[in-house]
């Protein structure tokens, strides 16, 4: 077995299909099998024609009726299980294709909803929408293509090409050098056209990506009169994309009229030189008529090889971009070994030991040691300078990276060993941008707790004061909101947030303070609603103003990545360290006691 490639390295297209058929082992024997049969059917009709020519005809007129019944059931039994086998083959190969390919959308499309945090660290979520669209689609093509895909072509040429020295000698030398430079444009196509694929791929990412952003940030860019500036970028990724694909168009298009061109030489060559075989007894016509045959059965394959090997090629170059989303280890949860391998969360407050952590390809740290408590039904909230690693900290308490160095415990269970579906019930984010979907309001609280009964939903609610709203809104429950449904304000879709988090009853709420964007009503409204979230309830609450700290109970101060102070409100503001001095200027803020604006500095 090959060991998953490390994070950044490239995943091979091999390693994808590798994953896809281990599976199908049986399918792969089936059609392992059929497949030399079919072949050896396509060997022996022109052999038996050759046979018919020089052996039957002569038979024919000498009325010699078995040999000539023998050799007509033989032809016939040749040519119609050649014909039955080509269907079989069809038939399994394509069943088999689709249903890997099913098995890679399914795979790119869990892969793409659980992208850890480092591949989004690594690649915009754009490229994986570009995957799982297009490069999903590319791969189908190759399927597409059914049994006279790649494979049974190759296989058709390497056959054909060693049984024709066995059919006369002389002119297979005749025909291999008539095909030889095909075979070297060939090998030309395939390095020249892998590249261009996998640059048209690059750019069409480039270009979703693109166009992703371009439409979430729209209205800044309005703002700011720079669509045309981001047009012309999209315009750029664009003209690269048609550049790549008419390349590697080009360069598959070169390659029939060059095959037909060398299949047309050779023909002319064996009916030549098989011609003045016959005449001096070389050679029968039946075996010059075989070998005719045998060209036909090459070239044939061979001229279409190249769009095969086209599509293969785009498929190869898909696969590797696929390969780095459905072809890795999740780069996520560390894997101890030993007996305690898998341990529930359990209640019982929160620890951060000695925590140290960096992003990928940064040099210093984001958290340099970070060590504090959070005891059962405690709320610390988390107090620092822009970029001091506050939201750092939060992304490690719902394991969203993992430290490099040090522990974190949640009801004394190191949180790495805590398994996937149990610490997403444990430990619940509520993020700044608050997400609903287009459904019903029921649907959108019951996200938290798939199954949750019509009363629970309806109790979460009335416990944050979603209910109020919900009551006045024209279906009550059960009306659609969202995007295409009715639009929430900015403090009513936080509520609906909250009343998810209540029906989740986790063990541990991470709360980045949601209410900067709102009014004075709406922040004491959302206010209200997470004073009574998180009353008793074990929570860390990232702090961006000064009233979000009388939800808590105690405050950890943290400074270029380390905690410098903690303690309660009134203690801290008396200590007169860095929180006394930032409480002060958000007090300064709130009371409109801003620092006077610099004039106008002459000219
Ligand atoms: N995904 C990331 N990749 C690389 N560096 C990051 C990433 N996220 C944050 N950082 C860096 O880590 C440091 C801590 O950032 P963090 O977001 O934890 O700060 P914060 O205290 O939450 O700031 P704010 O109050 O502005 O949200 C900063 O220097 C930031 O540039």
């Amino acid at each position: 077995m090959t060991s998953p490639p490390p994070a950044g390295a490239p995943v091979p297209a091999r390693r994808v299909v590798a994953l896809l058929a281990r599976p199908r082992r049986r399918e792969l024997l089936r059609i392992a099998v059929v497949l030399p049969v079919k072949l050896l059917a396509t060997i022996a009709v022109p052999l038996l024609v050759g046979r018919m020519l020089d052996r039957g005809i002569p038979a024919l007129v000498e009325r010699r009726w078995s040999e000539v019944a023998l050799l007509a059931g033989l032809l016939l039994t040749a040519a119609v299980a050649e014909l039955a086998l080509t269907y079989r083959v069809l038939y399994q190969v394509s069943a088999l294709g689709q249903e890997m390919l099913f098995e890679l959308r399914c795979r790119v499309a869990s892969a793409a909803l659980g992208q850890s945090s480092t591949f989004r660290d690594r690649h915009h979520s754009g490229e994986a929408f570009s995957r799982a669209g297009a490069d999903v689609q590319t791969v189908g093509r190759l399927f597409d293509a059914g049994p006279d895909g790649l494979v049974t072509r190759l296989l058709t040429v390497v056959v054909i090409g060693a049984v024709l020295p066995f059919v006369d000698g002389w002119l297979a030398c005749l025909t291999v050098s008539a095909l030889a430079p095909v075979a070297v444009l060939l090998g030309w196509v395939r390095r020249r056209g892998g590249r261009a694929h996998r640059d048209a791929q690059r750019a069409t990412a480039d270009l979703t990506t693109g166009l992703l952003e371009a439409t979430r940030v729209v209205r800044v860019l309005q703002a700011f009169g720079a669509q045309e500036r981001a047009a012309a970028a999209l315009g750029r990724s664009s003209r690269r994309y048609r550049h790549a694909h008419q390349r590697a168009l080009l360069l598959a298009g070169l390659f029939p009229p060059a095959v037909r061109l060398a299949g047309n030489t050779a023909v002319a060559a064996v009916l030549v030189v098989g011609a003045y075989r016959i005449a001096h007894g070389h050679a029968s016509v039946g075996e010059v008529t075989a070998f005719l045959l045998f060209l036909r059965r090459l070239v044939d394959p061979l001229q279409d090889l190249a769009s095969v090997l086209e599509t293969c090629q785009a498929a190869v170059a898909a696969l590797e971009r696929l390969g780095d989303l459905v072809g890795r280890e999740p780069d996520g949860v560390p894997r101890p070994a030993g007996p305690d391998r898998r341990r529930a969360a359990a209640p019982g407050g929160v620890e951060l030991r000695d925590i140290w952590f960096s992003y990928a390809g940064r040099s210093r740290p984001a958290l340099r040691g970070v060590s504090f408590r959070i005891a059962e039904g405690e709320t610390v909230a988390l107090v620092g300078a822009t970029g001091a690693g506050k939201s750092t900290i939060a992304k490690l308490l719902t394991r969203a990276y993992h430290p490099a160095r040090g522990t974190v415990l949640l009801g004394g269970v190191d949180l790495g060993r805590v398994p996937e579906d149990e610490l997403r019930r444990a430990v619940v984010p509520v993020l700044q941008e608050t997400f609903v979907f287009t459904a019903t309001v029921e649907e959108n609280v019951a996200l938290a707790r798939p199954g949750a009964s019509d009363e629970e939903v309806v109790r979460a609610c009335r416990l944050v004061g979603a209910d109020r709203f919900i009551a006045r809104l024209p279906d009550g429950y059960q009306t659609r909101i969202g995007r295409s449904g009715y639009r929430l304000s900015a403090g009513q879709e936080q509520l609906i947030a909250l009343a998810r988090v209540c029906l989740a009853e986790p063990v541990l709420v991470v709360l980045d303070e949601a209410t900067a964007a709102l009014d004075a009503g709406g922040e004491r409204t959302v206010q209200d609603a997470l004073r009574k979230l998180l009353a008793g309830r074990t929570a860390l609450l990232i702090a961006h103003r000064f009233t979000a700290l009388r939800l808590a109970d105690r405050v950890v101060v943290v400074d270029d990545g380390k905690v410098v102070e903690q303690g309660s409100v009134a203690a801290l503001s008396a200590a007169g360290g860095d929180f006394a001095r930032q409480s002060r200027a958000w007090r300064a803020v709130l009371a409109g006691d801003l620092p006077p604006r610099p004039g106008p500095s002459g000219p």
